[in-house]
């Protein structure tokens, strides 16, 4: 990491690479087998390709570009939940946010039982999560459905949940992908309010998201994929500008 303690994540030059596997039809296996040949072939896909980013406390940047241009990705690895095949990543602090709705929950336990699970995942010792446990259940507003399995919960629930969790962490780095959209919209408000905070109180901030509207209002910067390249990466209204304009 950077000497600049106001680093809180460094990409460098980052490459992904995934294997799609191109499957056939139940006919096209069975005279694959009978020929045999093989099943299955593979083919190497560059999702990200010579990627750098650095982010700083008290910034909150978007991660903009079409679909499959490599936003969710860039976070994943960003969040340590994949490696690179190439380049590095470092990250300094405590890293919370919301990236696949559901993840870090046990669906056969309850809410109230997955507040524990999640927040010990998330670094919380087991008295900073009963200290905090009443709050984060009225943020949720799921009311008695706190003692539910969550196997029973709808989408909205889970990211009320779950934004619930990750904003009572007191984390130095937040990230968010899409998600918020599957919150109905007071809730979406009272998340974007807790955001602005976050970034307020100097926190980094990293967005995944096509709500064009929304992140020119909370982001300063944007950072531009296309074809897993960053095209741009500066102030938002020109990073939204040249994603509108497919420039
Ligand atoms: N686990 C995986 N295995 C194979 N390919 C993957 C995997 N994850 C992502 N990809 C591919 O990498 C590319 C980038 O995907 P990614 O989800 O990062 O795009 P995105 O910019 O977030 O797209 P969207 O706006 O549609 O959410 C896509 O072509 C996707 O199909």
């Amino acid at each position: 990491m950077a000497a600049d303690p106001k680093t809180r994540i460094i990409v460098s030059d980052i490459e992904k690479h995934f294997n799609i596997r191109h499957t056939h039809s139940l006919k096209e296996y069975v005279v694959s087998k009978v020929l045999n040949r093989r099943e299955a072939s593979v083919d190497h896909f560059t999702a990200l390709s010579g990627v750098d980013l650095h982010v700083s406390d008290g910034e909150a940047v978007a991660l903009l570009g079409l679909n499959g241009s490599g936003k969710s990705t860039l976070l994943k690895l960003i969040a340590g939940v994949m490696s690179p095949d190439q380049g590095s990543i470092g990250v300094r602090g405590r890293i919370a946010g919301l990236i696949e709705v559901g993840a870090g929950f046990h669906p056969d336990l309850t809410g109230a039982e997955n507040i524990y699970l999640n927040g010990a995942i998330l670094g919380m010792t087991e008295e900073q999560i009963r200290e905090r446990f009443d709050d984060i259940v009225a943020f949720s507003e799921i009311g008695e459905f706190i003692q539910t399995e969550v196997k029973f919960y709808s989408s909205g629930m889970f990211l009320r949940l779950a934004f619930a969790v990750a904003i009572h962490t007191d984390p130095d780095i937040f990230l968010i992908d899409e998600i918020l959209a599957v919150g109905d919209e007071p809730f979406q408000k009272k998340c974007l309010q807790r955001i602005r905070e976050l970034k307020a109180s100097g926190k980094a901030l990293v967005i995944v998201t096509h709500d064009l509207d929304m992140v020119e209002q909370l982001c300063d910067r944007g950072v531009l994929l296309r074809r897993g390249e960053v095209v741009h990466d500066g102030a938002i209204h020109e990073a939204v500008a040249r994603l509108r304009e497919g420039r």
